[in-house]
């Protein structure tokens, strides 16, 4: 996919992954709406990209992934400014194993809202254009994080809804490919939280689990993981696919074809 004047939306986009997935994006030629629940450092950010590319080249537009009035609304304005979306990443994600309801419905609710909110403006049965959605899961998505089990869930719940839309997508001719990028820890804001016992909650005891796997793994850069991110937007090969990225390298996650060929040990009923 070229992305040339390709309009592209990023939630989460004001700090952190998403930052650096909307910086990639505009230097890929991309138009780029930005989305965030913080006003502030999505202004802030703003100015800052219309220096480096100038006005036209994005907007910011301050909404919650959680609530369906702010993400329709604010996908319709796009459409209305742009004409069209692309390209969506939904990057928006939270650490709270306390306020885990929140938890769930940022980092799933919030992923699921925008890949239907977008799919109507993106499928062609709806004359859209197709494109790509590119669902930002995490390492906790495919092994869980004993630290963090409401988190582990949602990414968890990233992976198989984005896998299982995909093949809605293929069987239906949406025209849209969906794909899921899984991150290890990456230095960001987020990664400060799991120091925080108000976001960890009863599992803080268990952080030094975390705190080893970065001593022995390290800790990756943003915008090494932005260049994963533009592999699964540009590859039009790639539609149900998975991509972990760890310091060792970045690899697509093999499942087996059907539950029932998982790696298992047979077990007498009788
Ligand atoms: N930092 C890490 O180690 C890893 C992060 N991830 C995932 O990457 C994504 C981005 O994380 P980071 O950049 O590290 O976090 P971050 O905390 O640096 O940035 C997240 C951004 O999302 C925004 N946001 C939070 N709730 C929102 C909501 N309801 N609506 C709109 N925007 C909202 C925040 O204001 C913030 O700007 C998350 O989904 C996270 O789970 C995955 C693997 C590793
Ligand atoms: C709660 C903090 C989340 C920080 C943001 C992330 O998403 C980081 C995720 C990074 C790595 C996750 C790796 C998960 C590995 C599991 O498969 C399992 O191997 C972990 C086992 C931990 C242990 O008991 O050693």
């Amino acid at each position: 996919m070229d992305l040339k004047d390709k309009v592209c939306v990023v939630t989460g986009a004001a700090q952190g992954l998403g930052r650096s997935f909307v910086e990639i994006l505009l230097r890929n030629g991309a138009k780029v709406a930005l989305i965030d629940v913080n006003k502030s450092l999505g202004d802030e950010l703003k100015s800052t990209l219309d220096q480096e590319y100038g006005r036209d080249r994005t907007e910011f537009y301050t909404a919650d992934v959680s609530s369906e009035e702010d993400f329709k609304g604010v996908l319709e304005k796009i459409v209305g400014t742009f004409g069209r979306i692309d390209i969506l990443c939904n990057n928006a994600g939270i650490i709270n194993e306390k306020h885990w309801e929140k938890t769930i419905a940022i980092n799933l609710g919030g992923v699921v809202r925008g890949t239907y909110l977008a799919l109507e403006h993106m499928k062609k049965e709806n004359s859209g254009n197709g494109g790509v959605i590119v669902n930002i899961s995490s390492m906790a998505g495919l092994g869980p994080l004993p630290m963090a089990p409401i988190y582990t869930a949602t990414k968890h719940g990233v992976v198989g809804f984005s896998r299982a839309m995909a093949a809605v997508s293929k069987l239906a001719n949406y025209g849209v490919r969906i794909n899921v990028l899984c991150p290890w820890f990456v230095k960001t804001s987020l990664l400060s939280v799991m120091s925080s016992e108000e976001h960890i909650g009863s599992f803080f005891p268990l952080k030094g689990i975390a705190d080893t796997m970065l001593e022995n793994h390290g800790c990756l850069e943003a915008d090494v993981v932005a260049k994963a991110f533009l592999v699964l937007v540009k590859d039009e090969s790639k539609n149900g696919d998975v991509l972990m990225i760890d310091p060792e390298g970045a690899a697509f996650v093999s499942f087996p074809e059907r539950g029932k060929n998982m790696p298992s040990t047979p077990v007498s009923l009788e």
